[in-house]
């Protein structure tokens, strides 16, 4: 695959980096850049990578991956657009930004694939989706499948899906997480050592996905076998549908993808 170079390597960036190494990518292929030279520094000490400016990887590169935030992703493509050519594969992670868009501000030609992953990659558990631009064919989209099944799963999708998908999976750990906190927090109102009430959560998420993954089962047929007829899970089931809980996340996530499209305004 040749060198890949990893622009804006902050959290999401790390993480695919660190996913590349762990899948046992020679360190020697690898480039990263950041805003603050010191962070790009920082990354090539701790992973033996070289850290170079923005329009030294698009030379040096023969995949260059974007992962600036949204808002910095205009000055980033006017920096690298002279050194990119039809050779290189482009690859985007950030939300919202169309492959149309970074099509047409790159030279003809280039393969453009836009991807949406997540942040348990870091754990080599990462859920990713890819949609081709353009100019890329099935090669450029195997291509970027591979860099991000360094670090987890990965489907195809239409790049018209792109924003549920940023919805779903890629802000996904996060409401998660949330889901979690609250958890913790109801053990420690009925008095339970905060260390105990987080083991408790935690060990019972990653059972309850595990169940899910090695069953095959519908959630709702789990959920059913939890809930013993008049029992206790009932009764906290119908607190959660007396405070719209189920409408509640599907409310939240309409407002991600419709975030995920506005991030696209002025990007069209
Ligand atoms: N975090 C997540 O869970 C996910 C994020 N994404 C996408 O990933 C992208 C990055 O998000 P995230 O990692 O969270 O954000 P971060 O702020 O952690 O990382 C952004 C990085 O971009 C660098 N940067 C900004 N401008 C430039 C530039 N002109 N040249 C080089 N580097 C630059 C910053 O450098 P410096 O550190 O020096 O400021 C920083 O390291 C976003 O587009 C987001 O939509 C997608 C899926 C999940
Ligand atoms: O919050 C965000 O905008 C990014 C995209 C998906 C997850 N984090």
């Amino acid at each position: 695959m040749g060198t890949v170079a990893i622009l804006g390597a902050g959290t999401m960036g790390e993480t695919l980096l660190s996913g590349l190494i762990r899948s046992g990518r020679p360190a020697g292929d690898l480039v990263v850049t950041a805003r603050r030279p010191e962070r790009a520094d920082a990354l090539a000490a701790q992973y033996g990578v070289r850290a170079l400016s923005n329009t030294e990887a698009a030379q040096t590169a023969d995949t260059l991956v974007l992962v600036v935030k949204p808002q910095d992703m205009g000055l980033l493509v006017d920096e690298i657009r002279d050194h990119v050519s039809p050779g290189n594969l482009v690859v985007s992670l950030a939300a919202g930004i169309p492959t149309a868009w970074l099509e047409s501000r790159l030279p003809d030609g280039v393969a453009v694939v836009r991807v949406m992953p997540n942040t348990p990659a870091l754990v080599d558990q990462g859920m990713a989706a890819v949609s081709a631009g353009r100019s890329a064919d099935a090669a450029h989209l195997e291509e970027a499948s591979e860099l991000l099944r360094s670090c987890g799963r990965v489907v195809q999708v239409a790049e018209k899906h792109q924003d549920a998908v940023t919805a779903i999976s890629g802000s996904g750990p996060a409401y998660i997480f949330y889901v979690v906190e609250a958890m913790i927090e109801a053990g420690v109102v009925l008095g339970l050592p905060r260390p105990t009430a987080t083991e408790l959560v935690v060990q019972t998420l990653f059972g309850a996905a595990t169940m899910m993954r090695e069953t095959g089962q519908h959630p709702t047929v789990l959920r059913e076998q939890v809930t013993s007829p008049g029992g206790t899970t009932a009764a906290a089931l119908r607190q959660l549908d007396d405070h719209k809980v189920r409408a509640a996340f599907i409310t939240a996530m309409e407002a991600a993808a419709n975030r995920s499209h506005e991030l696209a305004s002025g990007h069209e």
